[in-house]
């Protein structure tokens, strides 16, 4: 095999109290990351290359240094002492800098690509501590939140990460996604975090996330959504940087079991009721912010596009 081209979704993290543990795979946006095995005699003077098309594409870096899948794919050709040039092409479906994961969809992507075109056998574990390296890049930590689900697919809950460990969760779930027009870098949304918080705070989000994690195994989505808007602090803390989302609160609520941040924002997330309540909340949406509107589901992993 030559070339490989993936299939990669974009991401739903945190999901109010699940800060750098909860993640969902969404069916849509989703990018394409094509990889190919290039002539070393090529002209690029990198052993990769990479090229970006679609969404916001030219503010995406193609320093394979700085660009995430550049930085995934750089690592494991050393650690499997790779010697072959590639050349990465990445199609953008999801906007960068959206709180859907878009820098980790090109990690994702990046890893399942290479790790079936050298026959490197990783299992999912492995690939997801390689693709969060490319975090390290885009948001400054190499939260995996967003890279357990853009692989596993589903609801993942990254329990631990030294060592690193990933619980998978099947979940079959509609959700509204909003894209409002607001930049909201990762990175500075990081910094504005309390870094240290009161025990009763961490008594409400424990209580909160444990119910979530009930609440899913029982199919009860209106408990789902109650919890997940229960989180008292990275919630709070960021919704004072995405404007209209108080109105969106309050006028999704009869057709909502529940609303969030969809990672750092400005993304916003619901669960809608059935699916004229999705409609409803589309158009709520669109009426707030004029912008993107995905009616969605919980979806799969990244996986090999076939013509
Ligand atoms: N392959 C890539 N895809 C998207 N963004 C990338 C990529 N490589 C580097 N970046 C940078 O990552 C930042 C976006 O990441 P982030 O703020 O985490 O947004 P998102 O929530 O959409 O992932 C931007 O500065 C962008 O230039
Ligand atoms: N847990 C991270 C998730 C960031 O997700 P993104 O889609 O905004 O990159 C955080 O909240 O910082």
């Amino acid at each position: 095999m030559k070339e490989i081209t993936i299939y990669s979704p974009a991401t739903s993290a945190n999901l109010g109290p699940g800060y750098d543990i909860f993640g969902l795979a969404l069916e849509e946006p989703y990018d394409l990351v094509n990889v190919e095995i290039i002539e070393s005699s090529c002209k690029c003077c990198e052993q990769i290359k990479i090229s970006v098309s679609g969404e916001k594409a030219e503010e995406i870096p193609l320093d394979p240094t700085q660009n995430t899948a550049g930085v995934v794919a750089l690592k494991m050709m050393e650690d499997f002492n790779i010697k072959e040039c590639v050349h990465i092409k990445i199609q953008k479906g999801i906007k960068p800098g959206s709180g859907l994961g878009s820098s980790s969809a090109s990690c994702s992507g990046v890893a399942v690509a290479m790790n079936k075109l050298f026959n490197l056998e990783l299992d999912n574990l492995k690939l997801i501590k390689y693709a969060s390296l490319g975090e390290a890049v885009a948001a400054g930590a190499p939260h995996a939140d967003n890279v357990a689900p853009g692989i596993m697919g589903n609801f993942t809950l990254t329990t631990s990460y030294e060592p690193l460990e990933v619980l998978n969760i099947l979940l079959d779930m509609d959700v509204v996604v909003a894209l409002p027009n607001i930049q909201v870098s990762t990175k500075e949304a990081r910094k504005i975090l309390p870094q240290e918080i009161p025990l009763q705070k961490l008594v409400n989000n424990v209580g909160k996330a444990t119910g979530m994690i009930h609440s899913i195994y029982n199919k009860d989505f209106e408990n789902l959504g109650k919890y997940m808007m229960g989180d008292q602090v990275v919630e709070p803390c960021r919704a004072t940087l995405i404007e209209g989302y108080d109105e969106a609160k309050e006028k999704v609520k009869e057709f909502a079991y529940g609303i969030t941040i969809s990672g750092s924002g400005p993304a916003i997330i619901a669960i809608p009721k059935n699916k004229e309540c999705s409609s409803e909340i589309a158009k709520i949406f669109k009426e707030i912010w004029n912008c993107p509107v995905y009616e969605t589901k919980v979806g799969k992993g990244a996986y090999e596009v076939k013509d």
